[in-house]
């Protein structure tokens, strides 16, 4: 294997160490000369009697070899500003819930020695311009040479790490999160872009006790500032915080505050109750100073560090005259120790255990060598507890992720193979399930269709903040080196479908508490409604002596007034009927069949006095034909007599047809011998008719009859009704009013003839 370099791992050493003797060190750039050279002149390595060699001296060699490295050639610190600082366009909004910001690194003192040009412009306003390679030599830009992306925010090369802090939308987010959302921040960008960087600053930031005040620290840890000073201001809530800290490492799940999870990967499932992935038995850490939590991340990177290494690598480390290596078959826990001719065994948790085990530069050797091959998320879980106004104590659970995403390339420039080649490989695969992920949610289209989230590890677990109900804040890192063209611009894109997404951000709270709001705003409404209906039915001044009064008691009233006074029955709201217990309905059930039985009464009542008037109506109309026979006898009468002219009472030119006669006849009372022939056995008549008289007389004392009973039966009581024609009137046999019974009433006309 030819010596290889590594561009764009930060302070980062990836050693690959053959047994016994150095055969190659990668290391940011520098040759592999110079890496011998100061390897050797810091190969002295403590070896204790028993012949073991404690880790953390190993790591503190390894540690000043970077530094001695850092300090010849320079370091991150001495990296040339090389635009003016700047912080582009403006603050995000709260409309986006998916803020996406682009963070451009300046050019690394091996770009410049090797006079790669810039290949980004920053016009502002969040704008941020890619020329091609083509576009910075002597031919002339076209349109299809320039890119032009827009951001919410484009730090340039100049930005600062408040100036990430501060414009990035993160405190917006924190804020958020405390409030209840779900928040995930998280950097994506290729190898050496910046993203630890971004996150966690410098790697030497931790060697000893970190200075707060260190401009150079990441967001990580600028965010667990403005998060405690925002809980110091909240007096009244009482919070709780917890950290969890995970890598994803060639697909599997590796908690990092708890060692032995190495061991056996961690499974992520789905969850009913929350409708989102969590990690099961992940290990979290109650903190409540900030010491905690900054405990938790240099624990989550050292560990990171250990257990990249150890999974990784045969052979983690060969310093002469020593070597250590990782033994692939039996080491969950153990580490094989060689020195010369001898071999020793040393439990890889009591290193994990020993004092070294916090030292930074150890974390940061190796972290980077991780970062670029594992996906590590560090989640704070923000549980607040709230007394309303109502009294009631409401939790709201609120978290927040930082996401450090491994390097987006690496086989090309990496010349990968092997085992780096299938850690490659994992990678790829998973920011490529998060690059489909994201084109299918930020495109209307397929937004509403199946989203692979399932296809990697990665994607389950971000799918919260992507889809779901979260905030997020993506930093997008790129380098500005003409030689890095195609991953930048891959970059930029992904970025911008990302800014496409829209989620629905909710408030996460304890299911118990979020009933008893919800009962409560129920109770609220019932209580509206019960006003309603007790006005609707005018019982709102019905109060019992006492001002109080139930259900049931306001029932019983209706009851009685209905039974004595035949008020209408109460309209009872069908939805309220379960509140009613079983004598309530009871006499509910009771109180609607007596007014049905009334109304059925009444029906009765009625058809009979129409059936009544019908007949009366019958004779009137008999009694008029009698009347207007008599006139016309006396008619006939008064034309005879030569002393009174005759006049045509009526014209009826369908008289009897008589030419010159203007006197109307009923045709039916001319005599059988005098009707037309056409008339013959259509009409039949009544032999035994009585006399004029006799019959007038009949007829006036039915008709008195008939009123004198009408008026009677007007004054009837319902109970007395009862007694009376209609009282064996049952459902069955009742008629109803609104079918009249037609057979009657046909019956009618013949009547009449
Ligand atoms: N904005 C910046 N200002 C100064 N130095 C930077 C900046 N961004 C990155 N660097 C330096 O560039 C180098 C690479 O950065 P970093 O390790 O953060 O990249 P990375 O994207 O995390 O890479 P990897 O994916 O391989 O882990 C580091 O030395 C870092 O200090």
């Amino acid at each position: 294997m030819p010596p290889t370099i590594v561009f764009g791992i930060d302070v980062y050493i990836m050693l690959i160490l053959k047994l016994q003797r150095i055969t190659y060190i990668h290391f940011f750039g520098l040759s592999i000369q110079v890496l011998q050279i100061i390897a050797r002149r810091n190969s002295g390595l403590n070896v204790d009697a028993t012949g073991k060699v404690t880790f953390a001296d190993l790591c503190q060699t390894c540690v000043h070899t970077i530094r001695t490295y850092v300090g010849l050639i320079g370091s991150a610190d001495t990296l040339e500003i090389v635009a003016s600082k700047s912080t582009g366009s403006e603050p995000s909004t709260p409309d986006d819930n998916i803020n996406v910001v682009v963070r451009v690194r300046p050019l690394n003192e091996k770009e410049k020695r090797d006079r790669y040009g810039m290949i980004l412009q920053f016009p502002g306003n969040g704008q941020i311009i890619i020329e091609s390679t083509e576009g910075s030599n002597k031919r002339s830009r076209n349109q299809e040479n320039v890119h032009v992306f827009t951001y919410n925010v484009v730090f340039e090369p100049g930005a600062t790490q408040e100036d990430i802090v501060d414009y990035s939308g993160i405190k917006r987010i924190i804020e958020m999160a405390i409030e209840g959302f779900s928040c995930t921040a998280f950097c994506y960008g290729q190898t050496g872009s910046g993203k630890t960087h971004t996150l966690t600053g410098p790697p030497d930031l931790f060697l000893g006790k970190p200075n707060p005040n260190d401009p150079r620290h990441g967001l990580i840890f600028r965010s667990f500032l403005y998060l405690f000073q925002l809980i110091k201001n909240r007096k009244d809530i009482n919070y709780v915080l917890k950290a969890s800290f995970l890598e994803i490492y060639n697909e599997r799940v590796i908690d990092l505050l708890n060692p032995g999870s190495a061991r056996k990967p961690l499974a992520v499932r789905w969850s009913k109750k929350s409708g989102g992935f969590f990690v099961e038995n992940l290990f979290t850490v109650d903190c409540e100073e900030l010491d905690d939590l900054l405990a938790v991340l240099e624990e989550g990177l050292t560990y990171t560090t250990i257990q990249s290494t150890l999974q990784t690598r045969d052979t983690i480390l060969c310093y002469p005259p020593l070597s250590i290596y990782w033994n692939q078959n039996c080491i969950q826990s153990s580490l094989s120790l060689e020195s010369h001719s001898q071999s020793y065994l040393v439990n890889a948790f009591d290193i994990l255990k020993c004092n070294g085990m916090r030292n930074r530069a150890v974390g940061s050797h190796a972290m980077n060598d991780h970062s670029s091959r594992s996906h590590t998320m560090l989640t704070v879980h923000i549980i607040s507890e709230q007394q309303t106004d109502g009294g009631v104590f409401i939790s709201k659970h609120g978290k927040i992720n930082f996401v450090d995403l491994a390097g987006s390339e690496l086989t090309k420039k990496t010349l990968s193979e092997g085992k780096t080649l299938e850690e490659a490989n994992n990678i790829n695969k998973s920011l490529m399930v998060l690059g489909y992920c994201i084109a299918s949610l930020s495109d209307n289209k397929k937004r509403f269709g199946h989203i692979p989230y399932r296809d990697s590890q990665l994607t389950k677990l971000l799918a919260d903040s992507l889809a779901g109900n979260g905030v997020t804040l993506m930093i997008a890192c790129v380098s500005p080196a003409q030689y890095n063209h195609a991953e930048t611009l891959n970059t930029l894109r992904y970025a911008s479908r990302a800014k496409r997404i829209r989620t629905k951000p909710v408030i996460m709270m304890d299911p118990r508490e979020a009933l008893i709001l919800s009962l409560k705003r129920d109770i609220n409404a019932l209580l509206m409604e019960n006003d309603h209906l007790k006005a609707a039915l005018n019982l709102h001044h019905e109060t019992l002596p006492n001002g109080n009064h139930q259900n049931g008691e306001l029932l019983e009233m209706h009851l009685e007034r209905v039974a004595t006074g035949g008020m209408a029955v109460p309209k009872v709201d069908l939805e309220r009927l379960a509140e009613l217990d079983g004598s309530e309905l009871a006499d509910l059930v009771k109180l609607y069949m007596q007014e049905n039985e009334a109304l059925r009464q009444e029906n009765n009542h009625l058809f009979t006095v129409r059936e009544t008037i019908l007949r009366d109506q019958e004779i009137v109309c008999r009694e008029n034909e009698r009347l207007l026979k008599k006139l016309e006898d006396v008619n006939k009468v008064c034309v005879r007599s030569p002393l009174i002219p005759a006049r045509s009472a009526i014209t009826a030119e369908s008289g009897n047809g008589t030419a010159g006669s203007e006197i109307w006849m009923n045709p039916q009372d001319v005599p059988i011998h005098e009707r037309p022939a056409e008339m013959e056995g259509r009409i039949s008549e009544n032999k035994d008719k009585r006399s004029d008289e006799d019959q007038r007389k009949i007829d006036q004392q039915r008709i008195a009859k008939n009123i004198i009973n009408m008026a009677s039966s007007f004054q009837k009581k319902p109970d007395e009704a009862k007694t009376n024609n209609w009282e064996n009137v049952t459902e069955k046999n009742a008629p109803v009013i609104d079918k009249p019974n037609t057979a009657q009433i046909e019956y009618m006309p013949d009547m009449l003839m």
